[in-house]
């Protein structure tokens, strides 16, 4: 087993018997007990990252191992060291709550004297205690994903994959799974997440790798990204948008207070990221204002998850320090 990396994946590929390269050079290590958030648009590349991960696909180049095993020649070894919960769910709904973690911990070999321990421990990590024994058919999807990341666990795996374990349930069930992921990340599990909620991946992860076209781009925590994107966000409300838009943009532009940063127009006004927002953000106001433009809302504030998916996935941050190298460094900083 390997003493410090969960995962360890060097310059892995992966070409579909179609020609399809899904994953074309990915390289991650992820030390254990973190909680990685996998992020990409549809397509980038995440399922079949998790596949491999997982080995239910080959790789047709690099290297992986996980929990210090080789994906191809121990392939064995890496399903015994790992949970899986997929997007659909594997919940039995003829089976009650218990019946379905025995079920599983028959499939993975839980040892007789350890299964009531078990299968009660569980049932209390994820709320299901007091619904123990009535069957899933009834059960929430809420509570079936709860129930279904319990029967990922009965082995005690050191390392769980979670393929968008939310996606479809409303906040509230959002939040208790949540609570649950943070709680058997704090027991030492480490967890590897795709998502395609950022603000999911803000709340949760120690650690974001965001996927395009089968390569990671950017790497770090949600604050070294966010801050990686540049400064502030100043979000403008003009007054009577569908006419004044456009003068507003020209006069933004002309007013050059911001370096050249792109100026996006949104529904109701102006959305300019820079470092200078907060301090040169008046400047521009003023300039609006006496170019005779009514500014209705005004409001610097500081990048979110969504506008670091947006520079990246848009490629406007390629060439500055979201390449592999780049990446490897805000890896070495969190640690
Ligand atoms: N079995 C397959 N054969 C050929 N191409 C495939 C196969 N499965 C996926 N692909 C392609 O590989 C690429 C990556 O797909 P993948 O499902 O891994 O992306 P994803 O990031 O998980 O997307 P989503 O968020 O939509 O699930 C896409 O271009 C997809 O069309």
């Amino acid at each position: 087993m390997s003493e410090t990396n969960a995962i360890d994946a060097q310059h892995v590929e992966l070409t579909y018997a179609d020609g399809t390269e899904a994953i074309t050079d990915l390289t991650l290590t992820i030390p254990n007990g973190e909680l990685f958030g996998f992020l990409g648009a549809n397509g980038a590349g995440k399922t079949t990252t998790i596949k491999v991960l997982t080995t239910l696909l080959e790789p047709t180049g690099g290297t992986v191992t996980v929990n210090g095993y080789d994906v191809e020649n121990e392939s064995r070894a890496v399903r015994e060291s790992i949970g899986y919960m997929a997007q659909e769910t594997s919940v039995d709904p003829e089976l009650t709550a218990r019946e379905n973690i025995q079920f599983a911990c028959e499939i993975y070999g839980v040892s007789a004297d350890d299964r009531a321990t078990r299968i009660d421990d569980l049932l209390d990590l994820v709320d299901l205690a007091d619904v123990a024994d009535k069957s899933a058919k009834g059960f929430s999807g809420g509570m079936k994903k709860r129930l279904d990341a319990a029967t990922a666990l009965v082995h005690e795996p050191p390392i769980v994959f979670l393929d968008e374990p939310t996606t479809g349930l409303d906040p509230k069930a959002r939040n208790r799974l949540w609570d649950y992921f943070e709680r058997i990340n704090e027991r030492g599990t480490t967890i590897f997440l795709t998502t395609q909620y950022l603000e999911e991946a803000d709340q949760l992860c120690d650690r974001i790798g965001v996927l395009r076209s089968g390569e990671i781009v950017a790497s770090g925590s949600p604050t070294e990204l966010k801050d990686r994107v540049g400064g502030a966000v100043l979000d403008i409300e003009i007054a009577d948008p569908e006419e004044t838009l456009e003068r507003a943009r020209r006069v933004t532009t002309e007013a050059d207070v911001f370096d050249g940063a792109p100026i996006e127009t949104t529904e109701a006004g102006l959305s300019i990221r820079s470092t200078a927002a907060r301090q040169q953000g008046t400047e521009l106001l003023v300039a609006l204002m006496d170019a005779g433009i009514t500014v209705t809302g005004f409001n610097v504030r500081d990048p979110t998850l969504d506008d670091v998916f947006l520079a990246i996935t848009d490629g406007k941050d390629e060439g500055t320090d979201v390449t592999d190298a780049g990446a490897t460094a805000a890896m070495e900083v969190t640690r």
